[in-house]
C-alpha cells in the first residue's frame, strides 16, 4: 500500500493536518503525519498559534526517516526553523531514494495566512521557504493572495496572475497551480478557475511542458468551506502516490474537492465542512464535479454544441431520426485505413465506421474521402473521418474523429457549425477534462487492452476503468472503447454498459474478416 508523509499545522476547525489525514484516509492512502505547528482558529479568526521548535520537528521527522517517502505534502510551517527542519529531511529522504533513481514528489501548499485572515508564516519563514524549500518542491499550490505575497506582484487581472505564476517559476518553482482565480472570466462568478503552469516536463506522461486552465463549478452558498486548499494539495499527493501523473492528479483532486464543497455539511458553528459523497472509490465524484480544461484563458467562456450521434434508422426507410438520447449506442465500430475496407465492411451491416488514413497530403485523400462519404450515405452509416477535418466539413461527412493533439489545430467552431458530429479520443483524467470543455458528440476511451496497432505511452485501462467511465460519463455522452478489443474482450466490455467498441486488428487483420464482423455484430445485436 502506498504511504505519504503529511507535514503541517493542526487546526481544530476543519483545515490543516487533521483534514489532510481525513482526505488521505478517504482515498485509501496510508499517511504518516508530522506536526509543525498548533493553531487555535475557526472561520472567525486565528486565536492562538505556536510553531514547534526546530528540535521537535526534527525529532518527529527523524523517528520516521528510515523508510523513504515517495510523496511528501507540506502545509503550514510558520517560521524559518520549521522550513530548515523540513528542507533537511527532504534532502536525507532523497538520499535514501537515490538507489531507486528518483526523488520524492513534494507538494507544498504555501500556508501564509488563514482564510479568516490571521498570519500563519513570519517574514523570515517566507524568505527561507522561497530560497531553500522552493527548489525542492515538485508542485506549489498558492491562491492568488499567496502568489501576490510570494512574488511581490500585485494581481488585479488575468495577465498579472500569469505573470506572477511565471515569476514563481523564475524563483525556482517547477510546477505551479494557482487556485480559484476568480479573475478569469470575471463576469461568470459561477466558475472557479485555476491556472496550472509546468516547465520541467514532469507533469505529464509524455514528459512535455504544459499549462492549462481548469474550470469548475463554484457551488452557491458554499463560500466559507474551510480546508479546501489543504485538501486539494493532499488529494494531489495521494493520487501521485497511487501512480497517476501530476496533471491527472490535479484534475482528479479538483473534481474531488468540488464534490466535497457541493456536499459540504453545516456544522453547529454555522460553518461548512467538506464532505465527500460515497459514490465510488475510484471516481468519488460525479460528472458535475469534473472540471473542464482549456489551454487558453479566452476558451473559458466558449461553449460548443456539436450535433448528436443519431440513432441510425432502418436502411430501408433511409430516414435518420435525430435521437437526442445522450447514451446513444454506436455499436460495433471498425476503424479502417482505406476506401476498399469500407466497401467490404459496410455491406455486412456495419452502422458506425471510421476512415483513418495516416500521414497523406489532403489532396491525395480527397477523392477517397468523397467516395467514402457517398457510400456511407447510401447505406445510412455513421462514417467518421479521422484527422482530415477540413475535407470532412467540406464534403459534409457524418462525423469527424480527432485525437487530443488534433484539438490544438482544429477549428471547433466551424466543425460544430457544419453539423458534423465530433468524436474525441481520451486516455486520462486530463484528456477527459479537456474533452468535456469541447462537449463532443461522443468520447472514445483507450487503450482498454494492449494494442499492436499503435504505439502509445499509456498502459491499458482495463475493463474496471471502463465501468467507472460509464458511470461518470455515460449518462451524458455516447462512449466508445478502443484498444486491443477482440470478440472475447468485446463480450466482457458489453457487461459494462458501454455502447460501442472500436477495433482495427480484430476485423482487418483476421483471416476471415466477414466471419469476424458477423460474430461481433451478433454479439452486440441487443445493445
Ligand atoms: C474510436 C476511436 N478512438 C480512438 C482513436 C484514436 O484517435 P487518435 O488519438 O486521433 O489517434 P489516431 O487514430 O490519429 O492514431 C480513433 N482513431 N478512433
Ligand atoms: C487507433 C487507436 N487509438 C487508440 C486509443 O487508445 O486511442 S488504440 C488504437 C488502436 C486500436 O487498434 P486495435 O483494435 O488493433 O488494438
Amino acid at each position: 500500500m502506498s504511504k505519504i508523509l503529511l507535514i503541517g499545522g493542526t487546526d481544530p476547525s476543519g483545515a490543516g493536518l487533521q483534514t489532510d489525514w481525513q482526505v488521505a484516509h478517504y482515498l485509501g492512502v496510508n499517511a504518516s503525519s508530522v506536526v509543525s505547528a498548533v493553531t487555535s482558529q475557526n472561520s472567525e479568526g486565528v486565536f492562538d498559534q505556536g510553531v514547534l521548535a526546530y528540535s521537535q520537528i526534527k525529532s518527529q521527522l527523524d523517528s520516521i526517516k528510515s523508510e523513504p517517502f515517495t510523496v511528501i505534502k507540506i502545509g503550514m510551517l510558520g517560521n524559518a526553523d520549521a522550513v530548515k527542519a523540513v528542507v533537511e529531511f527532504i534532502a536525507s529522504n532523497n538520499q535514501l531514494l537515490k538507489s531507486k533513481h528518483r526523488k520524492a514528489f513534494v507538494i507544498a501548499d504555501p500556508v501564509l495566512a488563514s482564510s479568516s485572515g490571521g498570519a500563519l508564516m513570519d517574514e523570515a519563514g517566507k524568505q527561507a521557504f522561497l530560497s531553500d524549500l522552493l527548489p525542492l518542491i515538485t508542485l506549489i499550490t498558492p491562491n492568488s493572495d499567496e502568489l501576490e505575497s510570494l512574488t511581490g506582484i500585485s494581481i488585479s487581472n488575468e495577465q498579472d496572475l500569469a505573470t506572477a505564476a511565471q515569476q514563481l517559476i523564475t524563483l525556482g518553482a517547477k510546477n505551479v497551480l494557482v487556485k480559484g482565480g476568480h479573475l478569469y472570466n470575471a463576469n461568470d462568478t459561477n466558475q472557479s478557475n485555476d491556472l496550472f503552469v509546468s516547465v520541467d516536463g514532469s507533469a505529464n506522461i509524455k514528459g512535455e511542458e504544459e499549462s492549462f486552465y481548469l474550470s469548475g463549478e463554484r457551488w452557491k452558498n458554499r463560500s466559507n468551506v474551510r480546508g479546501t486548499g489543504c485538501s486539494l494539495a493532499t488529494a494531489i499527493a495521494c493520487q501521485l502516490s497511487l501512480g497517476f501523473p501530476l496533471n491527472d492528479s490535479i484534475v482528479y483532486a479538483k473534481a474531488l474537492i468540488s464534490n466535497g464543497i457541493r456536499n459540504a455539511s453545516l456544522t453547529e458553528n454555522n460553518q461548512y465542512k467538506l464532505q465527500f459523497s460515497h459514490y465510488d472509490t475510484h471516481h468519488p465524484f460525479e460528472l458535475m464535479d469534473m472540471p473542464k480544461l482549456v489551454k487558453h484563458a479566452e476558451m473559458l467562456s466558449k461553449n460548443f454544441n456539436f450535433a448528436c450521434c443519431d440513432a441510425v434508422s432502418d436502411s430501408n426507410s433511409g430516414n435518420i431520426i435525430c435521437n437526442k438520447e445522450p447514451n446513444n449506442k454506436l455499436g460495433i465500430y471498425p476503424v479502417v485505413d482505406s476506401l476498399e475496407w469500407l466497401q467490404k465492411l459496410i455491406p455486412l451491416g456495419i452502422k458506425t465506421i471510421q476512415l483513418r488514413i495516416k500521414d497523406q497530403h489532403p489532396d491525395d485523400v480527397e477523392e477517397d474521402i468523397i467516395a467514402a462519404i457517398k457510400l456511407a450515405k447510401k447505406y445510412n452509416v455513421r462514417l467518421f473521418i479521422n484527422d482530415y477535418w477540413q475535407l470532412a466539413v467540406k464534403h459534409q461527412a457524418y462525423g469527424i474523429h480527432l485525437g487530443q493533439e488534433d484539438l490544438d489545430d482544429a477549428d471547433m467552431a466551424s466543425i460544430a457549425q457544419s453539423g458534423c458530429r465530433l468524436g474525441v479520443s481520451t486516455h486520462s483524467y486530463t484528456e477527459v477534462a479537456r474533452t468535456l470543455a469541447i462537449n463532443p458528440s461522443y468520447i472514445a476511451l483507450g487503450p482498454i487492452y494492449e494494442t499492436t496497432s499503435k504505439i502509445m505511452p499509456w498502459i491499458p485501462q482495463g475493463v474496471t476503468a471502463v465501468e467507472k467511465w460509464v458511470n461518470l460519463l455515460g449518462k451524458q455522452f455516447p462512449l466508445v472503447a478502443i484498444g486491443g478489443i477482440n470478440y472475447q474482450r468485446a463480450a466482457a466490455l458489453k457487461q459494462t454498459g458501454i455502447g460501442s467498441v472500436a477495433m482495427i486488428s480484430a476485423i482487418i487483420k483476421t483471416e476471415n474478416y466477414e466471419l469476424a464482423t458477423e460474430e461481433l455484430l451478433e454479439l452486440w445485436e441487443d445493445v
